[in-house]
């Protein structure tokens, strides 16, 4: 293609904690503005219960951080080149799915529920459905349903379905107001588009595929299932859809109300959204055989396949497989670690506990800011060996295999001369050994891994991590240069709606990003990791007896 004018792109990625907006040029990839804009109310705390695990979030944290993070990247550009920015595309995490009314608004915009943390988004790592799950995989193992055969065979209280019947049973004033429900990214496009009204607005095929059991055999789980279930769920089905739509499809154009708001040009194209892993993989220009992982507060692993390669095969234990999920034509894979640096997080803020009577000030701060940091520096100097302390990363559950948020996390090998920098070594080890045992369920699942792509936060910033998680994979870890790779391929995904491509791999083509660097494993670690590996699945047996014993 030969740049003949200038056109650009908007890919918007709302990640955990902030929005981010990237403009990219659809003829080369150049990323040339960014914008960031940290949820205000999320930032405060404000209607999460951290003990219970419920992590909510406002719509208009969603809305304001929207607007100022646009702004922002606008403001780096000329007028000429706004009025150049021909599509739009959201990415969001999932499932965070909210109830809403007749209308498609989430009820915490209602004046009656602007307080209620269950009438806002449920974030995708609130695990306060977990009864919920249980029930809903209960009943489908009692009336032996088809409808986890593509979800990897569980279904997560991280999903939609336990998450929208977990309000209905607990709280009946939002249940009873609720009519429908809508994932994020589905409801940000619906917005700007001006179409929220819950049987009409374009519905993800990524979130729907991936979250809430819908396949093209047999649509969303049937109004007897969720009737059973609860009736409300049931009567919300008629208000749901039995389409869904992969991200190369054009959801509608751009409201003048929202092209106000926003100052973007009116009526430019707006693709349909997915989930941010997924389009983080098409922002790091997957292909089959291509493993990519975002390495962030939490992981995601994905990977695509042909149909042909897959044929009917159903991969056991894993966040399922979904034609068209990530790829449009392939079939899109989906993995994960329930906790990643959140783990590294919750240490620090374990040893933090320390400063809580220090008053704030400047030195406090500093030690706080510097606390990985110096963790790293006296980990690094620490040479693993078979009698290193053994840690395992489920402190937020067990993503895959074999979706379970009721396993716990453990540290075994402990002294009195074992110090922070030693557990903290050890915790790092662990979530590498949680990536290594996806990676294994994966290839035994038949799955094909020729390398390993990471992308996110992690990917960047901890080198250390990242070395210990090549060691561990015992496989070269290639780094994608872009800062923004889920924007990036909300980006690509805008370029074709508006046009400008036939497909998304056109797309990544013209507008992909390269490797940055390359973590190579070294042997000598490796041979000790190997046995450190099989401590650490012991420890991982250890962990289940105990859950059983609580449970
Ligand atoms: N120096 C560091 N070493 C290891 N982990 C870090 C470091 N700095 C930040 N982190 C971790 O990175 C995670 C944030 O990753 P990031 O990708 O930016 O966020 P998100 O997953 O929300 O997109 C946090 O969980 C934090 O603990
Ligand atoms: O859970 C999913 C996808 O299933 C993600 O949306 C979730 O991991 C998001 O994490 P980030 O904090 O954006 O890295």
């Amino acid at each position: 293609m030969i740049e003949s004018d200038k056109k650009y792109v908007i890919g918007i990625d709302f990640g955990t904690d902030s929005c981010r907006a990237l403009i990219v040029n659809v003829y080369n990839g150049d990323e040339v503005a960014v914008g960031v804009s940290f949820y205000s109310r999320w930032k405060e705390g404000l209607y999460c219960d951290v003990r219970n695990n419920q992590y909510r979030q406002h719509p208009l944290d969603y809305i304001e951080s929207m607007e100022e993070a646009i702004h922002a990247a606008l403001s780096d550009l000329a007028g000429e080149e706004i009025a150049s920015i021909c599509g739009l595309c959201f990415d969001t995490t999932g499932s965070t799915p909210a109830l809403v009314d007749c209308d498609g608004i989430p009820l915490a915009l209602n004046p009656a529920f602007v307080e209620d943390p269950d009438a806002m988004f449920i974030l995708w790592k609130d695990h306060t459905a977990v009864h919920e799950a249980k029930q809903i995989n209960t009943l489908i193992k009692e009336r032996h349903l088809d409808y986890l055969i593509y979800e990897g065979g569980t279904y997560s209280s991280e999903w939609v379905w336990s998450k929208v019947l977990h309000v209905l049973q607990t709280n009946p004033k939002v249940g009873d107001a609720a009519y429908s429900w809508v994932e994020h990214c589905d409801w940000m496009t619906g917005l700007v588009v001006g179409n929220t009204v819950p049987e009409k607005m374009y519905r993800s095929r990524c979130a729907a595929g991936h979250k809430a059991m819908w396949h093209e055999q047999w649509s969303l789980p049937s109004e007897k299932f969720l009737s059973e279930l609860h009736p409300k769920l049931g009567a919300m089905l008629p208000h749901l859809y039995t389409k869904t739509y992969t991200s190369d499809t054009k959801a509608g154009v751009l409201t003048a109300e929202w092209a106000d708001k926003l100052g973007l040009p009116e009526g430019i194209a707006v693709a349909v959204g997915a989930i941010d892993a997924h389009m983080g993989a098409v922002g790091a220009s997957i292909t089959p055989g291509v493993l990519v992982r975002i390495i962030g507060t939490s992981t995601c692993d994905i990977l695509v396949a042909d149909k042909k390669e897959i044929e009917d095969r159903c991969i056991e234990g894993i966040c399922g497989q979904v034609d068209g999920s990530v790829i449009p034509g392939l079939v899109g894979f989906e993995a994960g670690q329930s906790a990643f640096g959140d783990i590294y997080a919750w240490f620090k803020e374990v040893l933090a506990w320390g400063l809580k009577s220090v008053p704030d000030g400047e030195m406090k701060q500093k030690i706080l800011d510097g606390m990985l940091v110096e963790l790293t520096r006296e980990a690094e100097a620490i040479e693993p060996t078979h009698r290193s302390i053994v840690a395992l990363d489920w402190l937020n559950g067990r993503r895959t295999p074999d979706a379970d948020q009721n396993v716990t996390g453990a540290i075994a090998g402990l002294t009195l001369g074992s110090h922070a920098p030693e557990i903290f070594r050890a915790l790092v080890e662990a979530t590498a050994f949680g990536s290594r045992c996806i990676v294994e369920h994966m290839k035994e699942q038949g799955l094909r891994i020729d390398s390993v792509h990471a992308i996110g936060g992690i990917s960047k910033k901890a080198p250390f991590v990242m070395q210990t998680l090549a060691d561990v994979l015992n496989m070269p870890i290639r780094v994608v240069r872009s800062e923004q790779t889920c924007a990036l391929g909300a980006a690509m995904f805008a370029a074709v709606a508006a046009g400008i491509y036939p497909d998304v791999s056109e797309a990544i083509q013209y507008m992909g990003t390269d490797i940055e660097s390359e973590y190579r494993p070294e042997e000598k670690r490796h041979i000790v990791y190997e046995n450190l590996y099989k401590k650490y699945l012991e420890l991982a047996k250890l962990s289940e007896n105990i859950k059983s014993i609580h449970d």
